[in-house]
């Protein structure tokens, strides 16, 4: 088959999937994931904390495991993938970075919120001179207007990252804003800066949304298996592969093998049934960062209210990654109300 496109993808199974296990996977599980997915071609597997290096905490929940030993089991798994990591800065810190290209990670995505990309610079600036593959990800990308994104997507460029993503952290974008985002960045950044698109399905759009990011110019893609990942998942790797197959798209990967281990390997180690289910649904409709569900469904139980206005009062208020104290805020005022 003639392909239109190539791109690379990265697995976030063991990242932003994380999130829906409570970050309670195991080293072994770590490894036989891994293991499942090294040889695919999939470019880059992502491993940590769902929030990032130094994510394992009383704010975002404790890890069963340690970060190093996590990050060792996964490096000493790998032989064709490489292993990336990722760092939001203020969680995680330049010193966990060196810690982690260490235990041999070769990658790193440092995540700031959309319009603060500034607060990512001396990041950036340190992965490079660690030698690592080099990402910013810039998230929430639905609240920020397509030429402010741009010039963020600039700024991290400035500091050194060779790729630049539009995160759909709340999972609120449909086709033609993603379209008009990645396209817009595309068209500021120099030809030897890459664009990536990181989705999450929350309005069941996750592989259309991907595509399209493709057709724009997006040469990363960011996919788990089984969709497994915050909210109502990311972007199904295997379902993902195989439409890219029929649509033109060379991914490099095999899809028999990732069909094999969403569904031998990652399903059974599920918590719950990934899917765009109504409270993760209200995730996409109200613009609230994906992560926050699992932490929104406990503050609903406690205070006896609807996970859903716990939910679209956040995404009123424009509430972002790092706020999830306003997350019992809100449960706590909506029941006082009642
Ligand atoms: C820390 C977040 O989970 C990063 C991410 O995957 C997103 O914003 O989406
Ligand atoms: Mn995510």
């Amino acid at each position: 088959m003639a392909y239109k496109y190539r791109i690379e993808l990265t697995d976030v199974t063991l990242r932003d999937g994380m999130h829906a296990v409570r970050h309670q996977f195991s080293v072994d599980d770590a490894k036989a994931i891994t293991s499942a997915l090294d040889g695919t071609g999939v470019s880059l597997i992502e491993a940590a904390h769902g929030d990032g290096l130094g994510g394992s905490s009383v704010q975002y929940g404790f890890s069963k495991e340690s970060e190093e030993d996590y990050l060792r089991a996964v490096c000493s798994v790998v032989k064709k993938s490489r292993v990336a990591t990722l760092l939001l800065p203020g969680i995680g810190t330049v010193e966990d970075l060196k810690h982690a290209e260490e235990l041999g990670i070769k990658a790193v995505r440092v995540a700031t919120h959309s319009t603060e990309a500034d607060t990512g610079a001396q990041h950036i600036e340190e992965a490079r001179k660690m030698g690592l593959d080099t990402v910013g990800f810039l998230m929430m990308s639905h609240m920020t207007p397509s030429e402010v994104l741009a010039e963020e997507g600039k700024k991290m460029a400035s500091y050194g990252a060779q790729c630049v993503y539009i995160v759909d952290s709340a999972g609120a974008m449909l086709m033609d804003e993603v379209r008009r985002k990645v396209c817009t960045l595309r068209n500021v950044l120099s030809s030897d800066v890459q664009v990536g698109f990181h989705a999450h399905n929350n309005l069941g759009v996750s592989v259309a949304n991907s595509i399209a990011a493709v057709e724009e110019g997006a040469f990363r893609i960011d996919a788990s298996l089984a969709g497994l990942g915050a909210g109502a998942g990311n972007t199904p790797l295997e379902v993902f592969v195989a439409a890219c197959e029929k649509y033109g798209i060379d991914t490099g990967v095999q899809l028999y093998p990732v069909m094999d281990a969403a569904e031998d390997i990652v399903r059974p180690r599920m918590h719950q049934p990934i899917m765009t289910d109504r409270t993760s649904l209200t995730l996409g409709y109200a613009g609230v960062y994906s992560s926050f569900l699992l932490h929104a469904n406990r503050a609903a139980d406690q205070f006896n209210v609807d996970t859903r206005d716990v939910l679209v009062e956040l995404g009123r208020r424009k509430v972002v990654g790092g706020q999830e104290d306003m997350i019992v805020d809100v449960a706590f005022e909506i029941a006082n109300k009642k």
